[in-house]
């Protein structure tokens, strides 16, 4: 069984070149995480007094402002980072899925980056070459796939990482947003494949600003405000929460039809967000 634990967890990140002087002059803004000053050092309060348990089959989104933890709390739920104080307990094969660019090699071929990307992913060497062609077919990308990555273009990059990602058996998958940023065409193509992926996963937590994928990836939500766990619940409750209004009012509805819920934007109408 998969799960992770982590109670009572803070991150810390001290910054030793700032410029501390400015710093103490107060400035509003709604983005960031805490900057503790009482230190000579400053030190960025990124997660403060985090308790959250994962188990199988949970599907938890996270949401919250620009700076408000939640790229910090996925890498702490992977183990990249330990806690300053606190604890966390990860049982159970991580997949982190931070930035699609990330495994890849620009003077190895489309091919070799398929193999090297999916064990950095924890797949085996034989599980992956069993997946291989289905990857390449999906990528479209052809004969460019025996040419070296530095070839590629962005997007014919993020086809390659984006198959790769979707091909993983993980047992628990750690999603951060730039998954969602790629063309809307390819995701479109890339959605299907997207969902099953987060269907055969053992567990899922995803970080992102995009309500409409959250609905379909998730059903459980945490919003994260400067580093604190504001509010947790079901996504829908959540969402309504951290944006003052019922994201069903506003989905799209070509969404609402993928979803099986009552869209007021007629099909087709274009109106997405
Ligand atoms: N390596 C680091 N060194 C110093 N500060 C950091 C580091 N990583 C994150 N922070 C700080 O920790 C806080 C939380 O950042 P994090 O990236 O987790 O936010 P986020 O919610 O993922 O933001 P976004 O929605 O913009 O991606 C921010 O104030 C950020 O400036």
């Amino acid at each position: 069984m998969v799960s992770i634990d982590v109670r009572n967890a803070y991150v810390d990140f001290p910054i030793f070149d700032a410029k501390t002087r400015s710093l103490k002059k107060k400035v509003l803004g709604k983005v960031g995480g805490k900057i503790g000053t009482d230190s000579k050092v400053p030190i960025i309060e990124a997660l403060q007094d985090i308790t959250m348990s994962i188990h199988e089959g949970d599907r938890v989104g996270l949401v919250g402002h620009n700076g408000s933890g939640k790229s910090t709390l996925l890498r702490l739920l992977s183990g990249i980072y330990e806690p300053t104080r606190g604890s966390s307990r990860i049982v159970g094969r991580v997949a982190p899925v931070f930035d699609l660019g990330i495994g890849m090699d620009n003077e190895i071929s489309g091919y070799e980056n398929i193999m090297i990307r999916g064990l950095y992913l924890g797949m085996t060497r034989k599980q992956m070459q069993k997946r291989v062609d289905d990857i390449a077919e999906f990528t479209e990308l052809g004969n460019y796939l025996q040419m070296p990555l530095r070839a590629y273009s962005t997007g014919m990059r993020v086809r390659l990482a984006l198959g790769v990602v979707t091909s993983i058996n993980p047992e628990i998958l750690l999603l951060d947003e730039g998954i969602g940023a790629v063309d809307s065409a390819f995701m479109n193509k890339a959605r299907n494949r997207l969902v099953d992926l987060v269907k055969r996963s053992g567990a899922l937590v995803f970080a992102s600003h995009q309500d409409e994928l959250l609905l379909e990836l998730c059903t459980s939500a945490v919003w994260l405000d400067e580093g604190h766990v504001r509010q947790r619940g079901s996504l829908r409750e959540v969402l309504t929460a951290y944006k003052g209004k019922d994201p069903y009012e506003s989905i799209g509805a070509e969404a609402a039809k993928r979803l099986g819920i009552e869209s007021s934007t007629p099909v087709g109408s274009g109106y997405t967000s």
